[in-house]
């Protein structure tokens, strides 16, 4: 019997070393090779895994920037769609990506066939770390019961008649600390943070708006702190997460009072005999009949409008003055525009429709500098494009807006110029395919807050074009860069004079 156990272990754990090894060159060699060769066999090129890569993570290093906004802004994209044909493909880790930029294709992904298409793993971990398991970072039947409860809350005539009010309120509160004499510079990316914060506290939460500012500066923090956590060497150590380091020690107690404040306010609003008409009381409205969407999902949600609106918003109008300024002519027609419209500084709905000019500079704004240049989709199962590309389940789809919106084939020979003449005829009709225009994404997915932000923009640029004048500023560095949105990375300073 003991003989028999002298060769039984070593037989036994040569066989467990065996299958160990085994699993690892399947999960980081075999299949993604085989997801490989089905996009090698249609002829799409790009780098091989092969060892160095693996063991580089990928072709992560590779990328170089020059100085035109798309290889500053998004150097992979730029370098390698200068190498290999559209579309190509590359590895991220041992994930393998495939990047697209026709809107056909596009158009296939997001709007045909989304049931094939969703969030990656990926994308989803850093997301419900933000956000919890919502609207922005789940898929399926979870998405869509979350897209019924707060998609009515931002439908048109709700956000012009209850919460235009609001943004011309935040927005005069912040022109009134730019009232000085004469030229004065200002750095708007910081005012229009300021500002766009201050609309989602009101338009969320309402007269419990002063909780709405905490909410956002726990946000923030809570930002700065998971970033922290991500670069610590802690992050790879086994349960690292939960190691009481300094930066969790934080977080756990910004998160504890994040959500204590949220909920508190959920609950106390459910007591309340009305709902109210902030988009609070809307999903309350909307919910009350629907017994899985409990108080946690409100609090996520809650989340949701801050971390995906506010950035994104004060984005948006920072480049809107940024080129204004640029371009004069375009900001004489505009206030122009504004003046006829808005008689006594009065915007309301119907003013709001009226300000034609003011929203082509908007969307070519958005097409120069669209607030999110990049989005992705993972692929949920094997799946055929037409005849064309059959994708294999497990593959990244890369979409990036931003080369999209420069493409020369799409918006002809001025598509790095500042031209919002092309929008006169409308988004559809500005380039060749219709949806080569996409900065809220399009499609079931398409953003939910795209009204709200493009009437929080109108109100708040007929604001400033009313009483001032911007210009250039020699204290401003041009410099975009890609975070979490497409920012001036020294901030923008602009010189202005009250009219
Ligand atoms: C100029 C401003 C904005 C831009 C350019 C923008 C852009 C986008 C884009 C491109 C997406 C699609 C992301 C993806 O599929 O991966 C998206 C989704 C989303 N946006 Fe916005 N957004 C803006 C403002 C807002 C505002 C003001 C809110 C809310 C207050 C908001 C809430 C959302 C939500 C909840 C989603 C996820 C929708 C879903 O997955 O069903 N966004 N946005």
């Amino acid at each position: 019997m003991e003989l028999d156990m002298v060769f039984v272990i070593p037989v036994l754990a040569t066989g467990l070393v065996g299958v160990i090894v085994y699993a690892l060159l399947w999960k980081f060699w075999i299949a993604p090779s085989r997801k490989e060769a089905v996009l090698r066999k249609q002829g799409i090129k790009g780098p091989s895994l092969g060892p160095p890569q693996l063991f580089k993570g990928g072709n992560k290093d590779e990328f170089d920037g020059d100085h035109d906004i798309l290889s500053h802004v998004l150097p992979d994209i730029h370098s390698f769609s200068k190498k290999y044909e559209m579309p190509y493909m590359y590895w991220w880790g041992n994930e393998l990506r495939m990047t697209v930029t026709d809107p056909e294709v596009v158009r296939w992904v997001l709007s045909k066939n989304p049931q094939s298409f969703g969030k990656s793993a990926s994308i989803q971990a850093t997301l419900i770390k933000l956000l919890g398991y919502g609207l922005v970072a789940s898929n399926g039947e979870h998405w869509a019961q979350h897209r019924r409860v707060v998609g009515p809350a931002f439908h048109l005539e709700k956000l012009k008649n209850i919460m235009a009010g609001t943004m011309v309120d935040c927005t005069s509160k912040v022109l009134s600390r730019w009232d000085n004499d004469g030229e004065f510079e200002i750095d708007v990316e910081k005012e229009f943070s300021f500002l766009a914060a201050d609309v989602i506290s009101h338009t969320a939460f309402g007269s419990s708006f002063e909780k709405g500012r905490r909410i956002f500066h726990l946000l923030n923090l809570q930002a700065e702190l998971l970033t922290k956590i991500a670069f610590s060497p802690m992050q790879w150590m086994p349960f690292g997460r939960l190691h009481p380091l300094r930066e969790n020690l934080q977080l756990w107690e910004v998160q504890k009072e994040l959500d204590a404040i949220l909920l508190g306010l959920v609950k106390d609003r459910r007591k309340s005999a009305s709902y109210g008409r902030d988009l609070l009381g809307l999903m309350l409205e909307q919910s009350k009949d629907n017994p899985a969407f409990k108080d946690d999902k409100l609090v996520g949600e809650c989340k949701t409008f801050y971390i995906a609106g506010q950035e994104t918003t004060a984005t948006l109008l920072t480049w809107a003055m940024y080129l204004l300024s640029q371009h004069r002519e375009w900001q004489d027609r505009a206030r122009k525009e504004v003046l006829e419209v808005c008689k006594e500084d009065e915007i309301n709905a119907e003013a709001l429709n009226k300000l034609k000019l003011v929203g082509m500079i908007l969307n070519e704004t958005l097409r120069l500098y669209p607030p999110i240049p990049i989005i992705q989709r993972g692929t949920f199962n094997d799946t055929t494009m037409g005849d064309k590309i059959s994708i294999p389940k497990g593959i990244v789809l890369v979409i990036p807006i931003l080369a999209m919106h420069h493409d020369k084939e799409q918006w002809g020979g001025d598509a790095h110029e500042f031209n919002p003449e092309r929008f006169a005829r409308g988004a559809s009709k500005a380039c060749k395919h219709p949806n080569a225009f996409m900065p809220f994404s399009f499609g079931p997915r398409v953003c939910i807050g795209q009204t709200f932000a493009l009437v929080e923009a109108k109100i708040a640029l007929a604001m400033i074009l009313r009483r001032f004048s911007a210009s250039h500023s020699p204290n401003y560095q041009h410099c975009p860069v890609s975070g979490v949105t497409l920012k001036p990375l020294h901030g923008m300073q602009l010189t202005f004079t009250r009219r």
